[in-house]
Parts: C-alpha cells; structure tokens; sequence
C-alpha cells in the first residue's frame, strides 16, 4: 500500500459532515513566488454534492483545481479524497498521473483539450487508455485478445456508446472531435472525463460560452451524472444561474482566501460575497449591504 493510502474507518467522534466529504481541503496554500495566489484554503465537497467554487477573476479557483488534480504540488495542505468503501487518497502526494486512475478524480478544463483530429468516439476510447493497457498486461500476447483484453475492450467501447447516447451525439461518433459545435463539444470533454468512471469529477467553467439552450442542456446533464453515476462533482463556474441552480454547496475565494461557505441562498445574500463581485473595499461593505437590502 502506498503512503499516500489508508484504508482506515474515519476516527470516532468525527462529525457527520466529514465522514460524509468525498473530498476534505484543509490549509491549502499555493505560491508563486511572492505571489499566494491560495491562501489557507479549507473546505469540504459532500458525496454525492454539486460544489461550486466561485470568485472574481484571479481569486485563484484554477489553481485549487490545478492542486486537486494533480497538476500542481500545493505549497502547504491538504487535499483527502475519500472513497467510499473506505480508501483514503492524500491528492498532494500522489504522482499527478495517479490522481485520476488511482484516486479516481477527473477534470475537464477552461479551455476545452479534446483530441480535435480524432472522431468522437475515439475521444472516449482514448480516456479509457490505462485501463486497457492494465488489460493487456502490456503485452502483444494481451492485445492479440490473450487474456482479459477482449472483454475489457468490449466494455469500453460499450461505455463509449451509452456516454454518446447521453450526450446525444451518437449520430456524430465517426465525426472529427474538432468539427463539433461548441456546445457538443463542452459534453464530449465531459463524457470523455466520465469514462474513467470518477468519484469526483471537476469542471473548470463547464458554461464559459454556452448559449442558454447549451447552458440548460448542461445542466440537466450535470444533475444527471450525480443521480445516475452518483458522482461527486465540483465545479468552478462564472454563470450565476447555473451556480444557482444545481449547486448544494458554494465556497467563495476572493484573492486566495476563503470568504464564504453556504447554501447558494446564503451566498447571494452574503454581504461579503456582494461587496468582492462588485469590487469595494472593506470598509465599504456595510454601505453595499445598505444598498443591496441585507
Ligand atoms: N503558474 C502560475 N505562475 C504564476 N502565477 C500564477 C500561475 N497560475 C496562476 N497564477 C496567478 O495566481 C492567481 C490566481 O489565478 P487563477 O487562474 O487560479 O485564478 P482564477 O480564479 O481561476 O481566475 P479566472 O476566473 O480568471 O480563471 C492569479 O494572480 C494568477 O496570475
């Protein structure tokens, strides 16, 4: 077992809201040089919870993500991923390959990095890589259908069509990932990360560009993967109406630090969160809280 596992019953006497975070956050600090661009970081993602993490340009929510996910080494903290037949992964000493097969978290990304020469459903065939290579014990003896290669290839491409028909892009399988509009490919890329069956999946402004037929689209999709796949998801997210609607749970950064934590009702009403979107300063807050009525 690696020292980045245990396999441990939460403590006794942990609360109930603990032992129920698929992922625990705990002092997160991120530097750049004199730069922090995280700051003493804590928060809990539920199991089963739509999280969002939202804040103004620069608050710093990529590069939790880039801390979660593996591709950046936090300068302090803590990141426990807990699954839930007891394993416990620590994200910040896991190779960053090793987050997503291992500790099972996926993301998507800001800027959408599908395989844009490939078709669509070698897009998904792609994602699901390691686990066929794992299949093939890494040998032609494997790939020739020796083993468990088959049946692990047959699964997979069977998981590719029932994520295409929930993206309703079967139509489209043979297609260049590249030629897809916009919208369709936002889904793939999601698709793409739901084939490596995660526990947390993490999206990185799944509604930047979308249209509000898109943005609906995406969010019964996203409802969908929590009822269906029972997948935790976290997601930073700009759209409002999106953050209202599906989320359970928002943690709000502003300039690295943690500024609020609530239900999204007690975040919109949260004078502090107010005064950060609107760019005042400190002590103009109880003057935008006169204005907003709270
Ligand atoms: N690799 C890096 N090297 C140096 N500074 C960085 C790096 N990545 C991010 N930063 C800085 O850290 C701060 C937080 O950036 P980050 O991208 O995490 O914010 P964000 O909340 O995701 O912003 P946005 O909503 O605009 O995407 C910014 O000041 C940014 O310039």
């Amino acid at each position: 077992m690696s020292a980045s596992v245990t396999t441990a019953p939460a403590a006794a006497g942990t609360a109930l809201w603990e032992r129920d975070a698929v992922l625990a956050v705990d002092h997160l600090t991120m530097r750049f040089g004199g730069l922090v661009a995280v700051n003493d970081l804590s928060f809990r993602a539920g199991r089963g919870d739509i999280t969002a993490l939202i804040g103004p340009n620069g608050a710093g929510k990529t590069t939790v993500f880039n801390c979660i996910t593996g591709f950046y080494k936090p300068t302090e903290g803590m990141m426990t991923l807990r699954q839930e037949e007891g394993a416990t992964y620590l994200l910040e000493r896991l190779p960053g390959h090793s987050v997503n097969w291992k500790a099972r978290v996926a993301r998507t990304f800001q800027n959408i990095r599908l395989f844009t020469g490939m078709t669509v459903l070698e897009n998904l065939l792609v994602a699901q890589h390691n686990k066929l290579m794992i299949a093939s014990g890494f040998s032609v003896l494997g790939l020739l259908g020796i083993g468990p290669y088959r049946a692990d290839e047959a699964r997979a491409i069977e998981k590719a069509k029932y994520w295409l028909d929930k993206i309703g892009l079967t139509d489209r399988a043979d297609d260049p990932a590249g030629d897809l509009p916009y919208g369709d490919q936002r889904r793939l890329e999601i698709a793409r990360a739901m084939c490596t069956d995660p526990i947390l999946l993490c999206l990185d402004e799944p509604a930047a560009g979308l249209n509000p037929r898109e943005s609906n689209e995406l969010n019964r999709l996203l409802l969908d993967i929590r009822r269906d796949q029972g997948t935790s998801l976290l997601l930073i997210e700009h759209d409002m109406s999106v953050v209202m609607e599906i989320s359970d749970h928002v943690v709000v950064l502003d300039y690295g630090t943690k500024i609020a934590d609530g239900t999204p009702g007690e975040i919109r009403d949260d004078p502090k969160v107010i005064a950060a979107y609107l760019g005042v300063e400190d002590d103009e807050v109880e003057k935008v809280e006169a204005e907003v009525g709270v």
